[in-house]
This record gives structure tokens, C-alpha cells and sequence, in this order.
């Protein structure tokens, strides 16, 4: 596994006469780890669905390694690119071995089947997913954190030098999702992870980036992005940001009665420059 650069520029993309992504770029290096983060409808999803190919952006470039995607064939994206998104499938009733091994299918021509190295590279996905006790179940019995680590060992076992998640602790509890995050910082890894957890953002990304109506509005370190006025103005929610004790991340801690969304203006006044809330991307 090569571990892969990403490139996203001036990517836009539009809908029902909407801009849903307006002219984004930003760059993931190599072994880097970089988080997406927004309030709900800002472009999030969409702007990952650029980089699977679920969506062909209207506009820009993503670049992989400096090549253009959209010039690649789908077996050689799916090599290069990994995902776990909120529509990787799981209606059909495979086993979730079966399903797991599905995840090599970019490697694989016809019927071949799985090599020794191959069948032991699921079984390690398996287990630190901690799902080999599911092996043999039907994964439409699987609960929703079930279904959820599972579609992780499918897109680890993928080899793929760039890894995209859309929100992939979703369902999973605290422990599933501490250990999900920690894979993530595995150094042969290339990371794009929507995150809605802003303190798990701050403990797993090297930067991140914030989007807002479709527009990136902040990219930097968490200790950068992540400020009581960026939360403010972007999400509407007053936060108070202490430094985790042991590492020094910030960390947000919310008051209950202050999540009233502000009046647009008060968005727009908050919103300041994108440089004067971490770099430019
Ligand atoms: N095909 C489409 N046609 C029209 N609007 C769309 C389409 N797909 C998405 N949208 C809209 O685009 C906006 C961005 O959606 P997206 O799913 O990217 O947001 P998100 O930031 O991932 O949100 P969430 O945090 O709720 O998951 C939303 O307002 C959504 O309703």
C-alpha cells in the first residue's frame, strides 16, 4: 500500500439550480490525517462524494497523486481510494466475511479467488474492527455499530493508499469509535474523514477543515480552526475551548442553552476572514 496525496481544486458542484460545493480546494498530504467538518446541509458529504466517485463534481479537479480521477478507470480509483460512506450498501445478504472480502475486488480479476495473504489481511481487518465473532452472520442481522465496523474492515482490507469516511462513528459507541479513530493514524494511511464530533475531530486530524454553505471558511491545525468565535459563528453554539489535559488538543465544552442558530448577520460578522481563522488552503 502507497499512501497517496490529495488534491481538491476549485471543486463545485451544483443541483436543482443550487451550489451545494462552491470552488473548494485543499490539499491531504501524504500520511496525513485531515477532518471535514460543518453544520448539517454545508457540503460535507457531497464534497466526499467528489472523491469516491459517487459524483462528478460541476467544476475542478481532484487530483490523486497528481493525476486527475476523473481520467482514471474505476478498478484504478478504487485502488487508490477507499471509502465508508453513508451509502456503502449492505442490502444484500452476504455473511460478513463475504463482505469484508469484497473489499479486495479492485485487486481481483474474474472468479480469482482470495490468496493465503489476502484471506489473512481480512482476518486482521476482522479483528481489529472487532468483528470476527461475526464472521458467519448475515450482515442484514447486524446491528447499525455492527454494520458500521464491519464497512470499515471492507475499506481497510481495500489497501487503498487514501481512505475517505463520511462520519464513520455513526452508530458505533464510545470505545468503537476511539478505536476506529485510532486506525485512522496508521502511517501508511491518507485520511479525508467528515467528523461531526469537533472533540474527536481535535484528537485525530493534523488539520481540518471547515465548510459552510458549500464554502470552506477555515483550514488549520484543531488548536487553529477550532476557536470559541469559529463555533460560534459557523455553528451557532456557544462553546467554551480548554486544552485536553494530556495532550493539549482543544477540546469544546458546550453550554445547553445557548444552540439558538444566530441570525445570518450574526454568521457573516463571526465568519471574518478565512486567514484570520487559520490558513489559507
Ligand atoms: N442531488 C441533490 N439535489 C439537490 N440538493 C442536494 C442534492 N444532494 C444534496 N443536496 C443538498 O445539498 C446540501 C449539502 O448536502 P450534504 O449531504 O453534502 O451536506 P452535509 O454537510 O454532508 O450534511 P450533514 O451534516 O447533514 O450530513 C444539502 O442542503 C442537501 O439537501
Amino acid at each position: 500500500m502507497t499512501r497517496v496525496t490529495l488534491g481538491l481544486e476549485e471543486i463545485s458542484v451544483e443541483a436543482g439550480g443550487r451550489a451545494l460545493v462552491r470552488a473548494l480546494s485543499l490539499t491531504v498530504g501524504a500520511g496525513e490525517v485531515v477532518g471535514l467538518v460543518g453544520p448539517n446541509g454545508s457540503g460535507k458529504s457531497t464534497a466526499l462524494r467528489c472523491v469516491y466517485r459517487a459524483l462528478r463534481p460541476t467544476g475542478g479537479t481532484v487530483w490523486l497523486d497528481g493525476r486527475d480521477l476523473a481520467g482514471m478507470s474505476p478498478r484504478e480509483s478504487a485502488r487508490g481510494v477507499a471509502a465508508l460512506s453513508q451509502e456503502s450498501g449492505t442490502e444484500l445478504d452476504f455473511t460478513v466475511e463475504e463482505l469484508v472480502a469484497l473489499g479486495r475486488t479492485p485487486h481481483l480479476w474474474g472468479n480469482q479467488s482470495l490468496n493465503e495473504r489476502e484471506r489473512a489481511l481480512c482476518a486482521e481487518a476482522m479483528r481489529r474492527l472487532d468483528v470476527s465473532h461475526l464472521a458467519d452472520r448475515g450482515v442484514l442481522t447486524l446491528s447499525g455499530g455492527e454494520r458500521q465496523r464491519v464497512l470499515a474492515a471492507r475499506a481497510l482490507v481495500q489497501e487503498a493508499g487514501l481512505l475517505v469516511l463520511d462520519e464513520p462513528t455513526n452508530h458505533l459507541d464510545i470505545r468503537h469509535q476511539v478505536a476506529l479513530l485510532g486506525l485512522l493514524r496508521d502511517p501508511g494511511l491518507t485520511v479525508l474523514v467528515v467528523l461531526h464530533d469537533l472533540n474527536l475531530a481535535a484528537a485525530v486530524c493534523d488539520r481540518i477543515a471547515v465548510l459552510e454553505a458549500g464554502a470552506l471558511v477555515a483550514v488549520g491545525t484543531p488548536r487553529e480552526v477550532l476557536t470559541e468565535e469559529l463555533v460560534a459563528g459557523v455553528f451557532g453554539v456557544e462553546a467554551t475551548v480548554v486544552p485536553h489535559p494530556l495532550t493539549g488538543d482543544p477540546q469544546l465544552l458546550y453550554t445547553l442553552n445557548s444552540s439558538a442558530a444566530p441570525a445570518e448577520s450574526t454568521v457573516e460578522a463571526a465568519r471574518g476572514t478565512p486567514e484570520s481563522r487559520g490558513s489559507r488552503p
